[in-house]
């Protein structure tokens, strides 16, 4: 489909690798952490392309790791058992029965496929919650209510990263695969926590010391009150937006994620639309803004 913002056409594959070779020197030997959304992963043909995407990247020297979402196919999930999903602040409140549907979609589901489509297109992918590894470490979520701080919201089963260990990603990039992550953390008690996956993206990203984040969603990128695309936001411009209320939903946690890695060092932060075909090959590999991209200051 083409972009309905920005109006561009989808891009041969062939097209964008002949402007690439700059970029590929830039990025060799660099992590780049791509955060899958669940709303991007709807089409089939996209997912393939998606998958394809990833695998090149890897095979010209970059270190993908993917982290993805599943807002919708949990949503799909929980409706086939009777139950409706309901969010506060862009978290789903997640009781225990929500819990156990999270962790069989995310992890059984939504990582497994994935992890199919990257082998299926000559890749080694290999799936991870944050319990492998020891990898995400995390506590209840305390969430403030945003107009009055005073306020908390009791969401449930949500988890707080406490702390997150790269090692068994950084071990598996050394060995050539691409590590595709579950945003699932474990307790003190061994509990298991929901968390938001594009703040998983965003704290990966920071302690893997990532080049770039790239968070694929449904959307052109972050838009104005009049849906007009913002190409570029700072971390001031993003407090009057959700001062305004102009972002709201999924929008807060993924905003949250990409400034948080942005502030905290990694070079480049982008959300961009993963509908539009090679997406994200697009914005690795040619010289085209794309997006918005988050900025510290
Ligand atoms: N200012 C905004 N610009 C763009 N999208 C926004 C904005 N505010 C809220 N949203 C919502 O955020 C959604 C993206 O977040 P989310 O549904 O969690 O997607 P994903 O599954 O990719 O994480 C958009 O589809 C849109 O409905
Ligand atoms: C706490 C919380 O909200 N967790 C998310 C985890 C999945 C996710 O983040 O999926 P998307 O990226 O597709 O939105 C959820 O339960 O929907």
């Amino acid at each position: 489909m083409t972009d309905p913002v920005l109006n561009i056409p989808p891009r041969d594959k062939a097209e964008i690798l002949a402007q690439a070779l700059p970029y590929i020197r830039k990025f060799h030997g660099k992590t780049i952490v791509i955060k899958y959304g669940g709303n991007a992963m709807t089409d089939p043909a996209l997912q393939a392309d998606f998958a394809e995407d990833v695998v090149l990247l890897k095979l010209v020297g970059m270190n993908p790791v993917v982290v993805h979402g599943g807002g919708p196919q949990i949503e799909a999930a929980l409706n086939r058992l009777g139950k409706k999903g309901s969010f506060i602040q862009g978290m789903r409140v997640t009781d225990a029965e929500t819990m156990e549907v999270v962790e069989w979609v995310l992890a059984g589901e939504v990582q497994q496929d994935i992890v199919g489509l990257i082998n299926q297109a000559g890749g080694k992918a290999v799936g991870l919650t944050g319990r492998d590894g020891g990898m995400i470490r995390a506590q209840k979520l305390k969430m403030a209510d945003r107009a009055d701080p005073n306020l908390h919201h009791d969401v449930g089963q949500v988890g707080d990263i406490v702390s997150i260990d790269p090692s068994v990603v950084k071990a598996l990039q050394d060995d050539a695969f691409i590590p595709v992550v579950s945003p699932i953390g474990f307790g003190e008690e061994n509990e298991s926590y929901n968390i938001n996956a594009d703040v998983v993206a965003g704290k990966l990203a920071t302690v893997l010391k990532a080049e770039k984040l790239m968070l694929l969603t449904n959307t052109p990128g972050v838009l104005d009150k009049d849906g007009k695309l913002l190409t570029n936001l700072s971390a001031r411009e993003i407090d009057d937006l959700f001062a305004d209320g102009t972002i709201s939903g999924g929008m807060l946690p993924k905003i949250e994620g990409a400034l948080d890695a942005a502030k905290s060092g990694v070079n480049a932060v982008h959300i961009i639309d993963g509908r539009v075909p090679h997406a994200m090959l697009l914005e690795i590999l040619t010289d085209q803004a794309y997006g918005t991209m988050i900025r510290a200051r």
